[in-house]
């Protein structure tokens, strides 16, 4: 069995594949204070429940954009799993010539995703992830990554709005029935989502004008379906992308 594992800033997504087929996943809280100890307490339980143990695991891989985690990870590996990760990041062949200023910049995640996405439809795309920040990523039809934009995520602008202003509480990331709004919830509300919705939008229907050819737009994390379900300008929703490019990677780079 693979076990492939995204570090996001808010959280680490897990994932057990045997062979093409994702098995178990699971999210826990990334939590740089965390000991490998306690990762290891942690992801025991995770296995035991799912009823499988270390000793199945053959390969780890693993990408992080919090640079922190990179020890414990590789902490967890090596002395619970008798394993050295595959690492996603300079040296990693990925298939995906990388058009950016400095390569080595580009978070590893974003790279995952346009990997896996290229691998499904081969044409060009525009991939939204939803997460501690929404990235937006462009890949041409030929497969060369090409860049794209990095906006505040959902959660932690609204974290901002209830943290600077005393009066509004946190609230659901949820449409309201109206946009013209009669409460403060439902106000909040609207905001958040429409405001959201129309960055969304705006981003990439901007992207659409600067690429030459017409891409496919993908989207995946925690808030990708409800973004989703409102806007004719997502094409697919694919909750797995990031694990199945970690695969993927693992695929084009396993020894
Ligand atoms: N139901 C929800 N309502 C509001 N925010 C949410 C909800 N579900 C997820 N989020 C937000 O999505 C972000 C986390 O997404 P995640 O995919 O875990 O991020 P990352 O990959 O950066 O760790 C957080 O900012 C969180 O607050
Ligand atoms: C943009 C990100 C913060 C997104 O991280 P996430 O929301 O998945 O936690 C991450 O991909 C990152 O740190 N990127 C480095 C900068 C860049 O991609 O140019
Ligand atoms: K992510």
């Amino acid at each position: 069995m693979l076990l492939v594992i995204d570090v996001g800033n808010s959280n680490t997504v897990l994932g057990v594949y045997q062979d093409q087929k994702l098995i178990y996943d699971w999210r826990v809280a990334t939590d740089k204070y965390r000991t490998v100890d306690e990762y290891a307490m942690l992801m025991r339980q995770l296995f035991q429940l799912a009823g499988i143990s270390f000793s199945d695991l053959c390969d780890v891989i693993v990408s992080t954009v919090v640079p922190s985690m990179q020890n414990t990870v590789e902490g967890l590996c090596k002395k619970y799993f008798q394993l050295v990760p595959y690492l996603v990041g300079p040296g990693m062949k990925t298939g995906m010539p990388i058009h950016y200023d400095n390569p080595r910049e580009v978070g590893a995640d974003r790279i995952v995703n346009a990997v896996a996405a290229y691998d499904q439809s081969r044409c060009a795309l525009i991939v939204v992830d939803f997460g501690t920040a929404t990235t937006f990523d462009v890949v041409s039809a030929d497969g060369c990554y090409q860049g794209g934009a990095i906006a505040p995520g959902i959660g932690i602008s609204a974290d901002a709005l209830f943290e600077r202003a005393s009066k509004l509480p946190r609230v659901d990331f949820l449409q309201p029935g109206q946009i013209v709004a009669k409460n403060t919830v439902n106000s909040i509300q609207a905001g958040i989502f429409f405001g959201y919705l129309g960055l969304v939008e705006g981003i990439v229907s901007r992207m659409k004008v600067e690429m030459s050819q017409s891409p496919l737009v993908v989207a995946t994390g925690g808030l990708a379906a409800p973004i989703a379900a409102a806007t004719p300008v997502i094409d697919r929703v694919e909750p797995y992308l990031t694990l199945e490019g970690l695969r993927l990677l693992y695929e084009r780079n396993k020894k």
